[in-house]
């Protein structure tokens, strides 16, 4: 008999197996990277959301902290075809429940042609279909979650690399992974992580080089603060963004968002550069797109697949904003001169 439920729209229930008790509502998602489980579980992005891997075997190469995006997992469950004792126990450990020995192929088709959708998750000896049923009517939509941003973002001012040589960079911290701030301080920036709801004066404090606002989870309507900030400085300093980032740029400079059927999760999305012609194989985790992106930004990218705009930019403005997640983690590498272009436009 089963020990664990998954509950779709429709009031579809799907049987599974128990690898870490619970249960848990969220948005269903999958990605199809088959690697970077430990990058994706991590990554504040997911808040909200149970993840689904399409790859069928998840955790054959362990589990290890430094891996991780953040201090703490964010998809609400985990679903897998086949999970190791590792990556179970370790979201057991977390509170997180996760199922397996289920036909995930079933599930992707599902969200492939429905579209991303709520669901719900019990697992464990004693839950029943109606838990993971109650756990589906409980579940909002995503662009409900209006205040997600407090949920995933630091509480104060935290500062690395304090007196580097570099650019000072103030990083909007709006579920940021842990890899954008690696990624600058690298390249020598000082980087003050200010949380998501922070205010002009706040930022003007540290007289930025550059304004980077960070991926994130959720609608990016729902982060107002980070697109006032976008549109004091648009002009004065210049900006990047990582996917929320774009959006909550595009949003704040005339253009609009909206969400996608079921978005782009994986490592290997290709970008072409309108520019170059130069096609980039890419890590995405977005579920919402630009739609318009108003008169001030360019498109200079975009997605070989269904021609969403992947980058943004005004070159006499300095912003340039990736939808894709040029930090790379868990790769590819193709487009980390990005983070050479944005520190470009800040003088280094
Ligand atoms: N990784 C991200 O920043 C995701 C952005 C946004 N929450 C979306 O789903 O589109």
């Amino acid at each position: 008999m089963a020990d664990a439920y998954v509950a779709i729209e429709g009031d579809r229930v799907i049987e599974a197996r128990a690898r870490a008790p619970g249960t848990a509502r969220g948005e269903l998602v999958f990605t199809t990277a088959y690697t970077g489980y430990e990058e994706s579980l991590t990554d504040p992005s997911y808040e909200e959301q149970v993840l689904t891997f399409s790859y069928p075997l998840i955790g054959n190469y362990g589990v290890r902290e430094e891996r991780f995006e953040s201090d703490r997992v964010h998809p609400r469950a985990a679903v897998a075809r086949e999970m190791t004792d590792d990556v179970a126990e370790w979201l057991e450990s977390e509170g997180i429940p996760a199922v397996d020995h289920l036909d995930t192929r079933d599930i992707v088709t599902e969200i492939r042609d429905e579209g991303a959708m709520k669901c719900g998750i019990a697992a464990g000896p004693d839950v029943t279909e109606q838990d993971a049923l109650d756990a589906l009517h409980e579940c909002k939509h995503m662009s409900d979650h209006t205040d997600i941003g407090a949920q995933v973002s630091v509480d104060d001012v935290e500062v690395h690399n304090e007196g580097g040589d570099g650019a000072t960079v103030a990083l909007v911290d709006c579920g940021a992974k842990g890899s954008i701030a690696e990624s600058l301080v690298e390249r020598d920036a000082e980087v003050h992580v200010f949380p998501y709801d922070a205010s002009e004066d706040d930022v003007a404090a540290v007289a930025p080089d550059l304004l980077f606002i960070s991926n994130g989870p959720g609608d990016p309507e729902n982060f107002e603060q980070a697109g006032e900030l976008v549109e004091t400085y648009v002009g004065d300093v210049p900006l990047a963004g990582i996917c929320l980032g774009q959006q909550v740029v595009a949003n704040a400079l005339g253009g609009e968002t909206e969400k996608m059927e079921f978005g782009h999760r994986g490592v290997n999305q290709p970008v072409r550069d309108l520019r170059s012609n130069q096609v980039v194989m890419t890590t995405q985790n977005h579920g919402y797109t630009v739609a318009d992106p108003g008169d001030k930004l360019d498109v200079t990218q975009v997605n070989v697949n269904d021609d969403t705009p992947e980058g943004l930019e005004n070159d006499d403005l300095n912003i340039i904003t990736r939808q894709y997640h040029p930090e790379a983690n868990p790769g590819p590498h193709d487009s980390l001169g990005f983070f050479d272009d944005v520190l470009g436009m800040a003088g280094e």
